[in-house]
């Protein structure tokens, strides 16, 4: 253990302009963020609603957007700037891979999916070779309850979102990641399927040692999931700590708008409560964030 923290996300911001490029209003989109995934896997939540900039601190993590101000540092190493210590690409997509919300956007509908999961292990040279891809492949597939032989040959469209959505995560897993950004990964997923890929992410967390970052608008999986927990409101964190502590007790209005904003909150806990043990496995470390209270790491 070396201590050093995975993220850390220092007086973030992000500035735009609202009302055209030119002569518009700036406002910012991100304002003053600041928040520390540690050295222990863990799963820390993004939950906001529409417009509270989510996203965009998502893109500036995975190196798509510039910050305004502020800096972000992987692993002790800054993203961005000039300094020898920043991380080059090639590090970076080994250190750091994205999940988006439309599984089905994530793969061209002209090649068979497998294609993308042996390119990215060729790419990031996790592989020297199709044979040594192919067995990389395997490995992340079987991982997520899939595996080469059952995706071999099949298109996007062959494949529900949910399976789609775990082929996406498989593929994220390859490079054996240290951290996945994941933006709104199960809100085009069936509701049905939705928890089944909640609870993998957990499983993923205890067995690959990979931090997540989930974002979402969704505050039942959000406080299912999480060890920690940000609420951002117009581009600012107005909350943050572990669920159990925010979500049972909300301090600010916003959140508990957010909460009167699930029609029947109570109903989802109790239903995330008998979800969890229908999907309970004994290979599964996780236990839910409602009946073990996570302890901020
Ligand atoms: N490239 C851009 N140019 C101008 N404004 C932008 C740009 N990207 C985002 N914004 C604005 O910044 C604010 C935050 O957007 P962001 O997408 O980060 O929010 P979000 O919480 O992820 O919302 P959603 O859940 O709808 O995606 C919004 O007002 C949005 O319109």
């Amino acid at each position: 253990m070396s201590g050093v923290p995975i993220l850390e996300v220092s007086n973030l911001s992000r500035s735009y302009r609202k009302g055209g490029l030119f002569g518009g209003k700036p406002f910012k989109a991100v304002d003053d963020v600041s928040f520390t995934l540690p050295e222990t896997p863990q799963v820390f939540s993004i939950v906001g609603e529409s417009g509270s900039g989510k996203t965009t601190i998502a893109r500036m993590i995975l190196r798509l957007v510039e910050p305004s101000e502020g800096s972000i540092r992987l692993l002790g190493r800054p993203l961005s700037g000039k300094g020898a210590d920043r991380i080059d690409n090639f590090e970076f997509r080994r250190l750091v891979q994205p999940i988006f919300q439309n599984p089905f956007e994530a793969f061209s509908a002209y090649l068979p999916v497998e294609a993308y999961l042996r390119r990215t292990a060729l790419n990031l040279r996790v592989a020297r070779n199709e044979a040594e891809a192919i067995a990389a492949a395997d490995v992340a597939l079987r991982s997520v309850g899939l595996s080469y032989e059952r995706i071999r040959g099949k298109y996007i469209r062959q494949f529900s979102g949910g399976e789609l959505q775990r082929i996406s995560v498989a593929r994220a897993l390859i490079p054996k990641p240290k951290l996945i950004v994941a933006d709104e990964p199960v809100s085009m997923v069936d509701a049905s399927l939705r928890m089944s890929i909640v609870n993998l992410f957990r499983q993923i967390v205890g067995e690959q040692g990979v931090s997540f970052i989930y974002i979402t608008h969704d505050l039942s999986t959000a406080y299912y999931l999480s060890d920690q927990v940000s609420i951002m409101n117009t581009g600012r964190v107005v909350e943050s700590g572990v669920p159990t502590d925010i979500l049972d007790n909300p301090q600010q209005a916003y959140t508990r708008e957010l909460m009167a904003a699930i029609p029947s909150v109570g109903d989802r806990w109790s239903e995330l409560d008998a979800i969890d043990e229908q999907y309970s496995h004994p290979d599964i470390r996780h236990q839910s964030a409602l009946k073990h209270p996570p302890t901020n790491a």
